[in-house]
């Protein structure tokens, strides 16, 4: 267990972007591939995103986005514009490397190739590479523990937030979610979709040498939360975790996926 909270601070200055890409997405051997939740949360984006659940718009903000690109490849086929967000400069390096094509990228193609695949056409992976970088428009700072996480810049309201695996991160204890996820819905339409994913029963994960403390969720948390926040419910999976190889690097009992629907005023 993290003896302490990790923090925004500690995030900026310990955690390590390109370590916790090769620990946790690598091809064949990363551990959120291995241990299906990537398979778990690609499948549930894809049926969300690109088979007709009606979650399309204009605008889609990722929430924590980190210095990973996976969440976003079904939601550029249904957005025209992608806003991606993150807390550390590093992440935010990482992602427009990627965006930008420039050396060092972190090489995606595995993962691109999967989606490609459920949607279809495992050859096409190049162009929805393509897609992806001209649908990002922006790569912003945000905080979830800010009235608006996006000060000092204000957005017009999105069609769709989507995040995952931040606010269990980013929150150090229950109250703190429960506000965070106001905070983040301050940027979301009435009426607009919250996409979420992550991971339940979690307290700490690895990044390298350092361990980063999660706060430790349930189901029947999760779902108050997001009722009480102001959500209809429309879809809950929960993916029990099969596979207890990686279990010391990213303690976790169950992977989710939440597509929820801001209520509207009237
Ligand atoms: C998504 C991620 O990749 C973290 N990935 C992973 S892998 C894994 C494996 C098992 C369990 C867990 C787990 N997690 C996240 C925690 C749960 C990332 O990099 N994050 C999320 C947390 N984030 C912030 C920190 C502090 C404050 C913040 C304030 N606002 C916005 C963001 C803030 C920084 C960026």
């Amino acid at each position: 267990m993290a003896s302490h909270f990790s923090d925004k601070q500690t995030y900026q200055k310990d955690f390590d972007s390109k370590a916790y890409l090769e620990m946790y997405y690598a091809a064949e051997k990363g551990h959120l591939i291995k241990d299906e939740y990537l398979k778990f949360i690609l499948k549930n984006l894809f049926n969300t995103f690109t088979s007709g659940m009606g979650c399309k718009g204009n605008l889609l903000i990722d929430i924590g986005t980190g210095p990973t690109i996976y969440q976003l490849l079904s939601a550029c086929e249904s957005f025209k514009e992608i806003i991606a967000t993150d807390y550390t400069d590093r992440n935010r390096q990482e992602l427009e490397t990627w965006l930008k094509k420039e050396p060092g990228a972190f090489d995606w193609s595995s993962v691109v190739k999967s989606v490609c695949e459920l949607e279809g056409d495992r050859e096409k992976w190049a162009e929805k590479e393509e897609k992806l970088r001209r649908t990002v428009a922006q790569v912003l700072k945000c905080d979830v523990t800010e009235k608006n996480p996006l000060d000092p810049l204000v957005l017009p309201q999105a069609d769709c937030l989507l995040t995952c695996l931040c606010l269990e991160g980013a929150c150090k204890d229950q109250d703190t979610f429960c506000c965070a996820l106001r905070n983040i819905s301050s940027l979301l339409k009435p009426g607009g979709h919250l996409v979420m994913g992550g991971v339940l029963g979690s307290d700490m994960y690895m990044v390298g040498e350092k361990p980063f403390s999660v706060l430790s969720i349930d189901k029947e948390f999760l779902e108050k939360a997001v009722s009480d926040g102001g959500y209809v419910v429309e879809k809950f999976e929960v993916q029990p975790r099969s596979d207890m190889t990686g279990f010391h690097l990213a303690r976790h009992n169950a992977a989710f996926f939440v597509l929820a629907r801001k209520m509207s005023l009237k």
